[in-house]
């Protein structure tokens, strides 16, 4: 019966009929109808539950939504014209320019507090390559399939697209920059227009789907956090800033 309630706190209201609406967390809404078998008993037809019926219908939803987004995922796709603008936001994510940006800082900064905001930059963007690696084999959800693999410099792991590096990299330094440096208004609007529009536009270069950058930015502004806890400073890493300062 379609409209047996399966969730235990309906069930008083309308007793479940037989084995299957007797299950724990199946779905109404994607119980199919029993079928009987020769012998004229419903036969038992394994149906999933509604947290994975919801979690299918999202997936669904996410690839339809994300696929017509991908309005610069080729030359020739309806805004092909673009994607080289596009590619060059997505050079000013990735993470080679930034950690060879701050190394680089690094071996120029010649004030303490500048190396050390800088050195924990550097812990941040290598924490998050680690983290966003670790989620990304763990996950292995394939890119979408109108994606082209022209990327720039990429490591194994990059294949897939769960969560979008771009989005956590962007989310995090986002938060770091806006902490750490004192600027005007208008640059801080920049920067965080710049970490939308980074993330927006890894959709429309086809890379990924919503859910990959949204989950992205959640997960990149979390891991600012991990690094305000683990702040490096000459109290926190008393070893590390003396070898420095020598
Ligand atoms: C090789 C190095 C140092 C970083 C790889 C950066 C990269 C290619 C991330 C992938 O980003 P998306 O997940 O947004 O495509």
């Amino acid at each position: 019966d379609r409209r047996t309630p399966s969730h235990p706190a309906l069930q008083h209201e309308s007793p479940p009929q037989g084995d299957q609406g007797r299950r724990r967390g199946r779905c109404p809404a994607a119980m199919p109808s029993p079928r009987s078998s020769p012998a004229g008993r419903a036969a038992p037809v394994p149906s999933p539950s509604c947290a994975a019926v919801a979690f299918r219908s999202l997936l669904a939803a996410d690839l339809r939504f994300s696929r017509q987004l991908g309005v610069c995922a080729g030359e020739r796709s309806a805004w092909g014209s673009a994607r080289p603008l596009l590619r060059l936001l997505e050079v000013s994510g990735h993470g080679v320019p930034w950690l060879a940006g701050t190394l680089y800082g690094l071996g120029r900064s010649e004030s303490p507090a500048g190396r050390e905001v800088l050195l924990n930059l550097l812990f941040a963007l290598v924490l998050d390559l680690v983290l966003v690696a670790m989620v990304k084999g763990l996950v292995r959800r394939r890119r979408p399939t109108h994606n082209k693999m022209d990327m720039f410099v990429t490591i194994s792991v990059d294949k897939y697209s769960f969560p979008s590096g771009h989005a956590t990299r962007a989310a995090m330094v986002c938060r770091f920059v806006l902490h750490h440096l004192v600027l005007a208004i208008p640059l801080r609007v920049l920067v965080v227009l710049w970490a939308i529009i980074v993330g927006i536009s890894r959709v429309m270069l086809g890379r990924h789907n919503v859910t990959d950058v949204a989950f992205g930015f959640i997960m990149g502004y979390m891991q600012y956090n991990v690094v305000k806890y683990f702040w490096l400073s000459p109290l926190s890493a008393p070893a590390l800033f003396a070898v420095w300062n020598q």
